[in-house]
């Protein structure tokens, strides 16, 4: 996707395994040998290597659009903490319609707040290291900011009994074949049900969406931006 766009190139890959270290500290020298006008980091990759990678980025002062997913709790307090330093975009989905999802989800749960069970089904590849998805857990964060009555997640109910509780938030896992990303979420009430899916038919839709982070944000001052901001750009 980078090829066919004259606004951008690749400047250089960089690996921040953290494997290897010399008197205490770690040596990442494919990362240091990253050329000096690499004016964004893109990371699709694994969580294992956010350290180096914010590190990295804080050190030279180059924003950074974070796409993996899986981080802990503490991984995204690291984030936010560096991105008081250099800009920072993180996103669980770069597609433009998640990002419309996400809106479309708040706005549903509000309206049906008070007697719909919500749901969310996610389904994906199966070499996929995380479950569930980035984008699962931002749906229902999206929705529980709406709700005055904050939902509680429950993760597969694999082997739970008794009933579903009205505070209930199920979130369910699929993975096989070489689905690239569906997310489903299902507002159930008493005779009718709504649903609101999203499927990526490619995995285009997320470099696009990267792209266009990339060119939002290479001079953001210092701070933690989203796809929304980005959306919400015109001249994004
Ligand atoms: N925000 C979004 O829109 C999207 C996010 N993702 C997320 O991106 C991440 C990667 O997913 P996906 O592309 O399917 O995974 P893949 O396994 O296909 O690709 C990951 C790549 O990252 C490389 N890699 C792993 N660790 C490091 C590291 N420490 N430093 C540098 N490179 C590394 C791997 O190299 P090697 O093969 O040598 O291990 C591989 O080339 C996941 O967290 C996924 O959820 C994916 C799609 C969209
Ligand atoms: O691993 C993937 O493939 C994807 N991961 C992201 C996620 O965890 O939400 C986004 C997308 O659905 C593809």
């Amino acid at each position: 996707m980078v090829k066919d766009d004259e606004g951008i190139t690749i400047a250089a890959g960089v690996d921040t395994t953290p494997d290897k270290f010399i008197n205490d500290y770690l040596v990442y020298p494919t990362l240091n040998a990253v050329n000096e006008k690499t004016d964004v980091i893109v990371d699709f990759s694994n969580p294992k290597g956010l350290p180096i990678l914010l590190a990295y980025g804080m050190e030279n002062r180059i924003p950074m659009v974070i796409c993996t997913t899986g981080h802990s709790p503490e991984d995204k307090e690291n984030i936010k903490s560096a991105s008081e330093k250099v800009a920072i975009l993180t996103s669980a989905n770069m597609s433009l319609g998640v990002n419309l999802l996400l809106s479309l989800v708040k706005q549903a749960a509000k309206a049906l707040e008070e007697n719909f069970d919500i749901e969310i089904i996610e389904k994906h590849h199966n070499q996929k290291m995380d479950s569930p998805s980035g984008t699962a857990l931002a749906i229902a964060d999206s929705i529980n900011s709406a709700l005055k009555e904050k939902k509680e997640y429950v993760y597969g109910r694999h082997s739970k009994t008794g009933k579903r509780t009205f505070q209930e938030l199920g979130i369910h896992a699929i993975r096989g074949g070489n689905i690239v990303g569906d997310h489903s979420v299902i507002f159930a009430g008493a005779g009718e049900v709504i649903e609101i899916n999203h499927s990526a038919l490619s995995r285009d839709v997320f470099a696009v969406g990267a792209i266009r982070a990339v060119k939002f944000l290479y001079d953001k001052d210092p701070g933690l931006y989203n796809m929304s901001d980005v959306v919400s750009n015109a001249t994004a």
